[in-house]
């Protein structure tokens, strides 16, 4: 749904993205992560058409997005920084987004008002940071887009807020097939919300991955024998990480799980557990196994 091929861009003689490329399949989930700096903004100013790249591809549905006024009418774009015409009320501002966008739902927007419970009459300029992501939500979720775009967007949201904000859009990703790319810096917010997840890092995606297929191809086992660990074994599989606490020892080992554990139990271990793994140790090792400096890329 989303591709960029070989996209890069720079500002003078600074290159903020770098050959990058990113899939997004239709009715999906894509968390953007990357630490400050790394050209979240610059990449998502690309998709949604302001900057026009030095190189490379970007398309939607197959088209470029670039002066595409098809691609922007059924996109919906939230960022951190909302901008409201300054003297709109809600109502006013929702009769304005029923002119503009013929997908416009009324019925919706009067059914969110439930969701929602903030006076339609009032400026929303007067509203609080956080109630005016809400409008910026509810209004966006009415347009009934094909495709979000969200720059860190639910910070100023209170938990019980991005919680509901979370399922309508995820409601839609079920039942219209719309497709939703989402930046930030914190990975355990996507870690409930995303299918797909890519690791942005001065300018390049440096891992992109589906995170079901992760969380299947890496495990982190305790193990301790009754005498001194086996020679041999270890060399069997292949260990992101090892770290021993008294005759304890902690392996985080790629590959199939029954086939890790089958190796491990021909040398007739005392403890053999397999505790479970938070989407951030994943990307810690694996990360750290390709060579980068990961406390500088995971927040
Ligand atoms: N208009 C611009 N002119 C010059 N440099 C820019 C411009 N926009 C971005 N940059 C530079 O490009 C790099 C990437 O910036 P970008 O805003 O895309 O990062 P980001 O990942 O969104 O960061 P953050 O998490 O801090 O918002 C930075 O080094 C930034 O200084």
């Amino acid at each position: 749904m989303i591709e960029v091929n070989q996209l890069s861009k720079s500002f003078g003689t600074f290159k903020a993205l770098d050959e990058l490329n990113i899939h997004v399949k239709e009715a999906s989930v894509y968390g953007l992560l990357g630490p400050n700096g790394a050209g979240k903004t610059t990449l998502i100013k690309h998709l949604i058409g302001i900057y026009r790249q030095d190189s490379g591809t970007v398309t939607i549905g197959g088209e470029p997005v670039y002066e595409n006024p098809k691609i922007k009418s059924s996109m919906v774009y939230i960022s951190d920084d909302l901008y409201f015409f300054s003297q709109y009320s809600i109502e006013e501002a929702a009769r304005f987004y029923r002119d503009l966008y013929p997908t416009w739902n009324q019925e919706r927007y009067i059914a969110l008002k439930q969701v929602f419970p903030i006076d339609v009459k009032k400026r929303i300029t007067k509203l609080s940071k956080g109630m005016q992501k809400q409008v910026a939500f509810w209004l966006g979720i009415c347009i009934m887009p094909k495709v979000m775009i969200l720059d860190e967007p639910v910070d100023g949201l209170d938990p019980v807020m991005r919680k509901k904000v979370w399922n309508l859009m995820l409601q839609d990703v079920v039942e219209r097939q719309t497709t939703i790319l989402v930046s930030s810096h914190n990975l355990r917010e996507l870690e409930d919300v995303c299918d797909h997840v890519g690791i942005l890092h001065h300018g390049k995606i440096v891992v992109e991955r589906e995170l079901d297929n992760m969380k299947s191809d890496i495990h982190k086992l305790q193990v301790a024998f009754s005498g001194e660990v086996p020679n041999g074994f270890l060399e069997e599989l292949q260990v992101l990480h090892r770290s021993e606490s008294g005759s304890i020892l902690l392996l985080i080992v790629k590959g199939d799980k029954e086939q890790l554990l089958s190796i491990i139990k021909k040398e007739n271990p005392v403890i053999l557990d397999v505790l479970p793994l938070t989407l951030e140790e994943i990307f810690i090792y694996e990360l750290g196994g390709m060579g980068y400096d990961i406390q500088n890329i995971l927040i």
